[in-house]
Formats: structure tokens, C-alpha cells, sequence
């Protein structure tokens, strides 16, 4: 957490919770992987009194925000950590106003998002500009609603330029990548120059139709405390990268730097041999006019980046014959240190009746914004050659240590706040021995994050309950606390679905008269609730290959089974989610992060979050199957 003044909780403080890093692969400038975001803002913060940090939260702020708010619309981006110098280092005039940060790769929590719109919102209103992750959807889309229905002006667009992954391949929508930050520009300056809050989300939406994106991964990326992300073999690289350490969309023989960015630029512009995407307009001959980003995921040299302008450039004019009058180098937004490139295009043209050189080339005090812009483009500059090689009662503690909450028969009684405690330590004490399984499972289909992401959640439930602050007596105020501490500590996109699901279980509790039903109807009921909002707000259903592969079959077993007069089978339970669990290792994708991946790379592998649902239920049921 991070104080008023700016100084963030220092990776000292954190030592008493952490554990240092341990010896990496590479040495990193990290003292403490858990303090990395902190320490980092910290730093930032110190170094520019531009700006400042907002007490307890991850949110940077313009200094003068108070003043500012008062004439100009706000933009707030923000997203998961490892992708500086975004978002951050685009606050300043003609920019962001604010930008909000979660853990490293992970959405941040809810609560983070609606304290930075609070800070913002004047009588312009805010704009938040979203890069397309389930994550980041739920957790800015929940502080929206919140925000709105606290009488505050705010509106949200999404951005989605990748243009590497198959329409088919995926329900999440295009991902955001380099792209957003010519976003930040575009609107930024508009909303410098007077723009109302409509004509920016009108904006968006156009711009968003011109945005391409593709990368191509040359290493995997090292968080600090993680393995490196995935394995490339030498001679190959990873085409349709994300920003998230993915290994990309297809691992290719690497053959030069001039073929791997005609290959980038054919895969948007939907030319040549790689024509089956069609995100972006078709190029027209001397007429289409483009700006260029060519961005470093990372850890390129400059010399590299260099030679993939010359490239891309090379191969717009010469060969697509398009226009490219403005042209963007250098480290926009990362992979964490990842080595390889992205290349955006954005339609200059894109705009209805405006022209976007203007808005491009206004001023702006943003440090990560490079300052002159090379006008690149016109044809006699770039060389031809030839191409390189290359709530309720009673108490009830007597127990034998074995029994569990659910095995009672609902007659014997209905509640135990005893043995309530003891299956929530279980469940939180399963996660944190299944760390290093999630942890490693998600860095395989996703990213990495899931497994401290879950381990935040479980230890702020220990500290609560330890504390004896968990309201064990009353299942519905019970089910809200578990979402608040979903919403304030978790981030990522299992922050947000799990406090939706316990937000709509504790609801559909809160009007019934929980004295009588037995435990495991309220749990059924619960889980009916919890399920159902999980898949209205985050869109996936049984068979997408997430945590709902586990719930939905342990719904439909407790709902059979939970109101017989006879104990709760919590053998069969703990097999049941095993089972379910380990059998999203042969499901495809099409939500979320892992709907990136190809599917001959999850093969083999369970989903994590289906596997942290798997953990945490047998946990509470005291039953732990050998790992
Ligand atoms: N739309 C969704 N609805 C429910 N669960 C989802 C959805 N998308 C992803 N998940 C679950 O979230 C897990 C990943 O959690 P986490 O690592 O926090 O996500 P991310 O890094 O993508 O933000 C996945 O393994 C999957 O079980
Ligand atoms: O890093 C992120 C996007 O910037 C985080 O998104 P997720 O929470 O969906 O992983
Ligand atoms: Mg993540
Ligand atoms: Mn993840």
C-alpha cells in the first residue's frame, strides 16, 4: 500500500511478509518480487512531482489533478504491472490524468479503479481507456457501475488492436496491445483541447476500427520470483505475441528481421500468404495513410528497433505502396523484458472529418511519449535492397476434528460457525500449498499471476478470520465480506469473478430464512447464485475451459445430493472436483487469457483457476488427494 505523500510501502516494510527473491535465472533490480510494483511507483513518484500516489492504492495522479478536473475531461488507463512505461509514464498534459496499477500481469482490484475515477471526476467527467482482458473488463467495468451509481460522469471504452489471433479462436475479443497508447495520444489531446466526454468515446470507437497490432517474441520475459514464461527454441520465435509473456500465436523458424515484419504488417494489413484475419481495412494503393509504432517489448536494442523500421517501412511503401507519414520508435509498452517487437499501425484516416496528424503532433508533458516524431514516409527516403540471409446462530464446537461442515446430516443441524472456520482456513491453507502448482499451470495458459493472485485472497481471509472479524454467524454478511476482500486484494481476473460470485451468493442469501435450510442447500443455493452472475458478467459457460468446469459439476452433485437426509459424501465430493478439474487439460479455449494460447499448448494442462477452485474445496473439506 502506498502513502499520501508518495512514499510507497518500501520493500523493507514488505520484508516482514515476504520472501526475498531467490536466486533468478538472470539478476534482476528487485529486491523483494512481492514489493516489485511498489518500489517501482515509489521510485517514479520521488523522481517527477508531477506526480503523486493516492493513499492505500496503486493509483498515480496528476499532482495539480484537483485544479485540472475542473476544465478538462480525465482519462484514467491502467491494467496489469510489467508493461512500462505504459500506463504511467503517459500522465501529463495532452495525456492521462491518472493511471491505476495492479500486480504484475494482473488486473487491479476494483477498489484501486474506482478511487482513482473518484479522484478525477469533475464536471467534464472521466474517461477510462481499457486494453481488452477479462481482468481489466470486470474490475474498471465494476468500478464504473459503482462509480455511476455514486452520481459520478464516466464512461469506458475498450481497446482491442491485436490483429494475430483467430476471430474463431476466441470469445474474449481481440486483445490491447501498443496500440491503446496511441489511443492515450488521440484522446488525450482532444480532451486538452476542450473535447466534451461524448465526442471522446465517439472517437474511440472509430479509432479503435484503424488500430492494428502484431508482435513477434525473440525470448520469453522473467518476472521476478516467476520461471521464465515459456521455452523457445533456438532459431525460432513467437509470432502474434501479446504483452503478457505469452509465447504467441505460432512459434516460427526466426529467417530475418525483414521477413518477420512483412510477415507483422501482411497479418494486419490481411496481405500475401497470411491473408485470414481482417481486422483492419483493406490497404488502399496510394491512398491509405498510416502512422507507425514500432515498440519494444522490452528487452531490444535500439540498433534492432532500428532495423525493424527500416524494414516495416521498407515494406509499407514499396511494396503495400500506402503512405506512412508518421512514424513512432522506441519502448511504449512491454512484455516486462521480453526481446522482440510489436508493430501498430493506425489508419490516419480513421476519423471521420478530422485529421489525426493534428492530434498526434499537439504537445504533450507525458515522459514516455517520444518527442519529435520522425516524418518518415515519402518514397525517395527509403532505399530498396536486396533482403539480408537471414447471518445465524448457534455455535456448535464439539467436534471431532474429521467432520466437516457439510458431512452433518440437515438435521442434525443446520450451521456451525466452528467447524465454518475451520473449512475456510483448509480452503485458504490449500491454496497457499497449491501455489507453486498454480502458479506454474498459469505461466504455461496464461500468465503467470494466478497463484499469488489467489494466494493475496487466501491470506487476506486468514487475517480476518484469525482477527475473528469473519461474521462466521451470518452466511450472507459472511459471502460480502469474502467479495469486498475479492474486490480490495485480489486483482487479476479472478479477483473480479470471484467477488461477483460472492457478491450475488451473499444476495440470494440475504432475503432468506437461512436459520432452517440446511448447510448444504445454502451452499447449493449460494452456488446456483454465484454461478450464474460469474457467467452473465465474464461471458464463459460450462466447456470454455475455466473455473466453472469445477463449480457447475459441484452445483449439479450438491444439488442432487444436498438435501437427502443423510450426510454430504466428501469423498466424493474432493474426487469430483479432482476429476473435473484435471479434465480441462483437453479443453479447448475460448475465454479468457488462455483463449491466446494455441490449444496444442494447453493440451496436457489444467486450467488453473478450475484447478484453484479443485484446491480450496477440498481444502474445506479436509480432504487432500496426494499431489
Ligand atoms: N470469463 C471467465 N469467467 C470465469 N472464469 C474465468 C473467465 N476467464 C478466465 N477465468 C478463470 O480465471 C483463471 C485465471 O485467473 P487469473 O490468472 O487471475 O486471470 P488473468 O491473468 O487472465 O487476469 C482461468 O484459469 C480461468 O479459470
Ligand atoms: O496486465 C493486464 C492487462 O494490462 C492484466 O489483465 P488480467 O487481469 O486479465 O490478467
Ligand atoms: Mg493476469
Ligand atoms: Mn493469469
Amino acid at each position: 500500500s502506498c502513502h499520501e505523500d508518495g512514499r510507497a510501502e518500501s520493500g523493507q516494510d514488505l520484508a516482514k511478509h515476504h520472501h526475498p527473491i531467490k536466486h533468478p535465472h538472470i539478476p534482476q533490480l528487485v529486491d523483494f518480487p512481492a514489493a516489485i510494483v511498489d518500489d517501482a511507483l515509489h521510485g517514479l513518484v520521488r523522481a517527477d512531482p508531477r506526480l503523486r500516489i493516492l493513499k492505500g492504492h496503486r493509483v498515480v495522479v496528476r499532482s495539480d489533478i484537483d485544479t485540472f478536473k475542473q476544465d478538462h475531461v480525465c482519462i484514467i488507463s491502467g491494467g496489469g504491472s510489467g508493461h512500462e512505461p505504459a500506463h504511467v509514464g503517459y500522465i501529463g498534459d495532452g495525456m492521462l490524468a491518472a493511471a491505476v496499477a495492479g500486480d504484475v500481469f494482473a488486473s487491479p482490484p476494483t477498489s484501486a479503479v474506482l478511487a482513482a475515477i473518484r479522484a478525477c471526476a469533475g464536471p467534464k467527467g472521466v474517461l477510462l481507456v481499457v486494453k481488452n482482458y477479462t481482468g481489466d473488463r470486470l474490475n474498471f467495468g465494476l468500478a464504473v457501475e459503482q462509480a455511476r451509481f455514486e452520481g459520478l460522469l464516466v464512461d469506458m471504452v475498450i481497446v482491442g488492436d491485436d490483429c494475430a489471433l483467430p476471430r474463431e479462436k476466441s470469445k474474449a475479443g481481440r486483445r490491447g496491445l501498443a496500440g491503446t497508447v496511441l489511443m492515450h495520444k488521440v484522446l488525450g489531446a482532444m480532451a486538452e483541447a476542450g473535447r466534451d466526454l461524448a465526442s471522446l468515446s465517439n472517437a474511440a470507437a472509430h479509432l479503435s476500427r484503424g488500430l492494428g497490432t502484431a508482435g513477434v517474441a525473440l525470448s520469453p520475459c522473467q518476472v521476478p520470483g516467476r520461471q521464465p514464461s515459456f521455452h523457445l527454441e533456438p532459431g525460432t520465435c513467437g509470432i502474434g505475441v501479446g504483452i503478457h509473456g505469452e509465447s504467441g500465436a505460432a512459434e516460427i523458424p526466426f529467417t530475418s528481421a525483414s521477413a518477420i515484419c512483412r510477415d507483422l504488417l501482411d497479418i494486419m494489413l490481411n496481405q500475401g500468404k497470411i491473408a485470414n484475419r481482417a481486422y483492419m481495412t483493406q490497404p488502399q494503393r496510394n491512398v491509405s495513410r498510416y502512422a507507425l509504432l514500432i515498440n519494444n517489448l522490452g528487452a531490444t536494442s535500439q540498433l534492432e528497433l532500428g532495423v525493424a523500421a527500416m524494414a516495416a517501412l521498407d515494406h509499407l511503401i514499396e511494396d503495400v505502396g500506402v503512405f506512412v507519414p508518421r512514424v513512432y520508435m522506441g519502448t511504449f509498452m512491454t512484455s516486462m523484458n521480453m526481446a522482440g517487437v510489436s508493430l501498430t499501425l493506425l489508419d490516419l484516416d480513421a476519423l471521420p472529418a478530422e485529421a489525426l496528424e493534428q492530434w498526434l503532433d499537439a504537445p504533450t508533458t507525458a515522459p514516455a511519449w517520444p518527442g519529435p516524431t520522425l516524418l518518415g514516409g515519402t518514397k525517395q527516403f527509403v532505399v530498396r535492397r536486396d533482403e539480408p540471409p537471414i447471518t445465524v446462530p448457534a455455535p456448535h464446537s464439539s467436534e471431532a476434528e474429521e467432520t466437516t461442515a457439510l458431512q452433518r446430516t440437515p438435521s442434525e443441524i443446520s450451521y456451525s460457525t466452528d467447524l465454518l472456520g475451520k473449512a475456510i482456513k483448509g480452503a485458504c491453507e490449500a491454496l497457499f500449498s497449491g501455489e507453486p502448482e498454480l502458479s506454474r499451470l498459469d505461466a504455461i495458459v496464461g500468465d503467470g499471476d494466478c497463484g499469488t493472485t489467489m494466494t493475496e485472497g487466501a491470506r487476506s481471509v486468514l487475517e480476518q478470520l484469525q482477527v475473528g472479524r469473519l461474521a462466521l454467524h451470518n452466511p450472507a454478511q459472511l459471502l460480502q465480506q469474502l467479495a469486498t476482500i475479492a474486490q480490495e486484494n485480489m486483482g487479476g481476473t479472478s479477483g473480479a469473478v470471484y467477488s461477483i460470485f460472492f457478491a450475488a451468493a451473499s444476495s440470494c442469501l440475504n432475503d432468506r430464512d437461512v436459520v432452517r435450510a440446511p448447510l448444504a442447500s445454502l451452499v447449493t443455493m449460494a452456488l446456483t447464485a454465484g454461478i450464474d452472475a460469474v457467467m452473465k458478467y465474464g461471458g464463459a459457460q460450462q466447456g470454455d475451459r475455466t473455473m466453472l468446469d469445477v463449480l457447475v459439476p459441484l452445483h449439479h452433485y450438491l444439488d442432487r445430493h444436498g438435501s437427502a437426509e443423510q450426510p454430504i459424501d466428501v469423498g466424493a465430493v474432493a474426487t469430483l472436483v479432482e476429476e473435473a478439474s484435471h479434465a480441462t487439460a483437453d479443453m479447448n479455449a475460448t475465454c479468457g487469457r488462455s483463449s491466446y494460447v494455441p490449444d496444442h499448448l494447453l493440451r496436457g494442462h489444467p486450467d488453473p483457476g478450475a484447478r484453484a477452485v479443485a484446491m480450496w474445496v477440498q481444502g474445506a473439506l479436509h480432504r487432500h488427494p496426494r499431489r
